[in-house]
């Protein structure tokens, strides 16, 4: 495994598919780019199943051994299924998707080799959900979930946005997982600088601090030092609730254990959902050209939140080496 300056060892890959959704959530960053185009837009930007391929099967050879597939909303790739089927067999395959084309669609994920998935869920209420996603397909993603689950994917993770619009909905979102074998929570902190609407902003410590009160047992997730909260039981225990936080924003142990790197749906490699500076393009590249784009983008990686860096005198940025002792 390939290791960046800060000690960050390079496990994970997440890779979209398509900035195209069928969803105009209020919050969208599209993995750090911007907003999503719709469903229908052209897809010649987008890499095809033989280039996705070829940069999993590089990254599998410095032991990436997890790939994660995002969009925009990555099932409307039609050939999701052959590059799921396609991903070498050393690798853990995950999806983030909006979930409306699940019902149709888990089982034949589920045999071409998904074993999990993440879906966006922001409320329990159809009429809060379409304020939020600018869609009326509540019903679809409540029978995707169902769909997921049936279909033997584990865990199935509901992603809800907490901020302003969504706030209110939290404690029903968790008794909701509480109460459904199989599902958990990520609570996932609105991001302004990325999103715009900085007044939409709610203050996450205080999300933490009443799952606090309601957790019967606490755990720091490796990745990103998330913290996990169980309701009702404890991590040994399948019938209790799990509520994981994703509280990125200015938060510099989040990034002290980020061990993953991304690929936009155009082949570009980058080393933070935040930058864009260090883009490499590997759509079209062969394989030893993608070996050397990717040792490149590891050795140039950032943690992008926290005092990281102390800039010399002579201008140059290097890192505080106290700083990893978090
Ligand atoms: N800043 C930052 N945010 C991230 C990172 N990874 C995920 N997020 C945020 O977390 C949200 C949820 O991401 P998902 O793809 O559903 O889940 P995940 O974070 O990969 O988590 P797992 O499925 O548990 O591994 C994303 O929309 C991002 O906003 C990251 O490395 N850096
Ligand atoms: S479903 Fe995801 S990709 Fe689509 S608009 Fe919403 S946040 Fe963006
Ligand atoms: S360095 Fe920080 S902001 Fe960048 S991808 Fe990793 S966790 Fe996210």
């Amino acid at each position: 495994m390939l290791t960046d300056e800060f000690g960050r060892e390079v496990s994970g890959i997440r890779i979209s598919l398509t900035d195209r959704c069928n969803f105009d959530c209020v919050y969208c960053h599209n993995e750090g780019l911007g907003d999503t185009r719709g469903p229908m837009a052209p897809q010649d930007e987008e890499m095809s199943a033989d280039d996705v391929v070829r940069i999993l099967e590089v990254v599998a050879e410095f032991g990436v051994d997890s790939v994660k597939f995002t969009g925009g909303e990555p099932m409307l790739r039609e050939d999701l299924e052959e590059i799921i089927a396609r991903t070498p067999d050393t690798m853990e395959v995950s999806l983030t998707t909006n979930g409306t084309f699940l019902p149709d669609r888990a089982e034949g994920l589920v045999e071409a080799g998904l074993e999990r998935v993440n879906v966006s869920q922001d409320a329990l209420d159809p009429s809060a959900f379409a304020e939020v996603t600018k869609s009326g397909a509540y019903d679809r993603v409540i029978e995707g979930v169902e769909a997921a689950l049936e279909a033997g994917l584990d865990p199935v993770k509901l992603n809800m946005v907490v901020f302003e619009h969504t706030a209110g909905y939290v404690p029903e979102m968790v008794d909701h997982v509480a109460d459904n074998d199989g599902l958990q929570l990520q609570l996932i902190e609105y991001m302004p600088e990325l999103t715009g609407h900085p007044e939409w902003n709610i203050d996450i410590q205080r999300v933490h601090d009443w799952l606090a009160e309601q957790a019967t047992a606490i755990e720091h997730r490796e990745m990103h030092d998330r913290k996990r909260y169980w309701i009702g039981g404890g991590p040994s225990d399948d019938s209790s609730g799990m509520v994981e936080i994703v509280d990125p924003v200015e938060n510099p142990t989040f990034c002290a254990n980020c061990h993953r790197v991304r690929v936009t749906h155009e082949g570009y490699l980058k080393g933070c959902l935040n930058r864009n500076d260090d883009l490499r393009s590997m759509g079209e590249m062969t394989k030893a050209e993608i070996r050397e784009a990717y040792r490149e983008v590891v050795a140039n990686r950032v943690p992008y939140y926290g005092e990281y860096l102390v800039q010399g005198e002579n201008g140059e940025w290097e890192f505080n080496e106290t700083y990893l002792e978090v």
